[in-house]
């Protein structure tokens, strides 16, 4: 069965890099539709479709939001025809997205919950240069809506305060894109004695 993971968590936990991330392993990810224009490495179809305020207007949305003046939103057609296709996709999401895509998904959604303690993600906005108000809404609105506390309810979660590379590795394990190497046999390679390998042997 084909399965969407979302990302969800406190602002600047992370979302956004670890999709990044895994944009390197060829791991899809929920485009969303924007009036913004585009930057001048942006991609339409890749970072956003960017439209018309009157065309975004026609699309069929899940969520949607607005921020200093543009419109960002995720179409119904974009998840289900990614959903189709694609064995593993992912999308980084508020609360409201994830109640709108669970009922568009059912149990094709699992949630990862990116959890970073309060004073990282002060840190990490203002290091980014957000400025206070935006800092304060944001951390307002992720304190209404309950997104230090998804960890309850997801049904994973992937600690973000190392190294950026650390979490990935732990979401590819989650979306069961990390395979382990072929066991090695350590009594024939000498490194254990054969009485120490029948031991380990046993303790497996
Ligand atoms: N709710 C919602 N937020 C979105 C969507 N697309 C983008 N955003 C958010 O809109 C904000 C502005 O995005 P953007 O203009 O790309 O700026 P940047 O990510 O801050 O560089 C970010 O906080 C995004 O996470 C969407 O489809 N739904
Ligand atoms: N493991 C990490 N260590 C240090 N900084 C990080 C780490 N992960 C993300 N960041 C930084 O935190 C900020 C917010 O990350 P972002 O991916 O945009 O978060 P989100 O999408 O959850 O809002 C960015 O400036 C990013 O470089």
């Amino acid at each position: 069965m084909n399965k969407v993971y979302a990302l969800i968590g406190p602002p600047a936990s992370g979302k956004t890099n670890i999709l990044q991330e895994l944009a390197h392993y060829a791991i899809p990810e929920m485009v969303s539709h924007t009036t913004r224009k585009p930057r001048p490495d942006e991609k339409h179809g890749v970072h956003y479709y960017f439209v018309s305020k009157d065309e975004f207007q026609k699309y069929e949305l899940i969520e949607r939001v607005e921020y200093s003046g543009n419109l960002y939103g995720l179409s119904k057609t974009e998840v289900l025809d990614k959903v189709k296709r694609c064995p593993v996709s992912m999308v980084a999401t508020e609360t409201n997205g994830l109640t709108q895509l669970k009922k568009l998904l059912a149990n094709r959604l699992e949630s990862i919950f990116i959890m970073v303690d309060y004073d990282t993600v002060i840190a990490r906005m203002i290091n980014r240069g957000d400025d206070n108000t935006l800092i304060n809404r944001r951390i307002e609105y992720a304190n209404r809506t309950g997104e230090f506390n998804q960890w309850n309810t997801a049904n994973y979660v992937v600690k973000n305060t190392g190294a950026l590379a650390v979490a990935v590795r732990q979401v590819l394990a989650i979306i069961g894109k990390v395979t382990l190497p072929d066991k090695v046999d350590l009594a024939s390679d000498g490194v254990l004695t054969p009485s120490e390998a029948k031991s380990q042997d046993k303790s497996v």
